[in-house]
């Protein structure tokens, strides 16, 4: 894909907006479908999305419908950014109109039920072979990278003369993609730093501090790179932007809706409370659960998916949760 591709991008989130503006920045023609018709019409008129990013001009590359045939029209790539668990049920309506582009997707969740990540549900529902599907994964709040705020980020595909064309276009002034074929190591990283960014932000709502957060920040890590590598994926990956890159960024900082939906939970508020205060996903409260059913397949141990599961799911408190992290029995650092 040259640096003035046509992109349709299927979601008008944050995510999905946010990357369109690194795509239009690189250079390239881009048209969201939004599922409300007054946000594309904001989009396309006033080139704002103010439910997601507001006080935030938009380039006027990017354009927005409601239809899924118009956004497709010509694309080179079609990217998709909607939240996971209701991927499947958008992708099977969307898939007639779909051509024959790399699809690449933003999202980083695992399938309740189903187990799968984003990219097998891409394969099974459109039937696109490997070499054209892809993910981009990293440290990418969706707020810093609409102000153009530097940061890197990863593009896997399987093909990586693919992932190599998909790096070129959405190469901008201030977003750097790396390649990578570790599509599964990527997808892994993501949606658990999800998780690991709950139980953090539950610490940070019990009143903890920086050892406390640290700590379960690396236990994360340990228990992604644990389950990643058993599943196939290079260790490496989880050392990357995919993996500690975006664990940090998420763990780290107030704008993570993961962070904060397990800050909520640690300062007391059920999870019907939270999901009640907020329009936006924060995936990592449906993916412990698949994370944790994925590890008890795969036979790995996964203390911190477990917990956060039962604190969500209101059978446990983030105070009994972090309890239990302190009081489990106790071993060498690398099993
Ligand atoms: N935000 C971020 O910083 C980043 C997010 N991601 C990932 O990107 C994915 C999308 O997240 P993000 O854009 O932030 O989410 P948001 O909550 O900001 O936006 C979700 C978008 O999906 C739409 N949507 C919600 N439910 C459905 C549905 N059932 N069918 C169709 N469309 C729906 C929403 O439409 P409506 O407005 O009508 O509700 C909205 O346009 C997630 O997997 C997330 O983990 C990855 C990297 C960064
Ligand atoms: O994935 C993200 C940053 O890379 C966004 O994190 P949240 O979904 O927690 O806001």
């Amino acid at each position: 894909m040259s640096p003035s591709s046509k992109v349709a991008v299927f979601g008008a989130g944050s995510w999905g907006t946010a990357f369109s503006i690194v795509l239009a920045d690189a250079g390239n023609d881009v048209t969201i479908w939004g599922r409300r018709e007054e946000v594309c019409e904001s989009i396309r008129e006033r080139h704002e999305n103010p439910d997601y990013l507001p006080d935030v001009k938009l380039p006027e590359a990017i354009t927005a419908t409601h239809d899924p045939e118009r956004a497709v029209h010509d694309a080179d790539a079609i990217v998709f950014a909607v939240p996971s668990q209701s991927f499947r049920e958008n992708l099977t309506e969307w898939a007639p109109v779909l051509p024959e582009v790399p699809m690449i997707s933003l999202m980083k969740g695992v399938e309740l039920g189903s187990l799968k990540r984003m990219s097998e549900v891409i394969a099974e529902v459109t039937g696109a072979g490997d070499d054209r599907i892809a993910v981009v994964s990293g440290p990418n709040l969706s707020r810093e990278i609409a102000n153009r705020e530097p940061a890197a980020s990863v593009v896997a595909c399987a093909d990586e003369s693919v992932a190599r064309r998909i790096q070129d276009m959405c190469h901008s002034t201030a977003f750097r993609p790396y390649t990578s074929v570790d599509v599964l190591g990527c997808e892994l990283g993501g949606a658990y730093k999800n998780v690991v960014g709950i139980a953090v932000g539950m610490a940070v709502g019990l009143g903890f501090g920086d050892n406390t957060t640290a700590s379960v920040i690396t236990r994360g890590l340990a228990e992604t790179a644990r389950l990643a590598t058993a599943l196939g994926a290079n260790p490496l990956t989880l050392m990357g932007l995919a993996g500690l890159g975006d664990l940090v960024a998420t763990c780290s900082s107030p704008l993570s809706r993961n962070r904060t939906f397990g800050e909520k939970l640690g300062r007391g508020m059920t999870t019907d409370d939270i999901y009640a205060s907020t329009r936006q996903v924060a995936e990592g409260a449906k993916s412990c659960a698949s994370l944790h059913a994925l590890a008890k397949h795969t036979g790995v141990d996964a203390p911190i998916a477990e917990h956060v599961e039962e604190v969500v799911a209101g059978r446990s408190t983030a105070a009994d949760m972090m309890q239990a992290f302190i009081d489990r029995d106790t071993k060498a650092e690398t099993d």
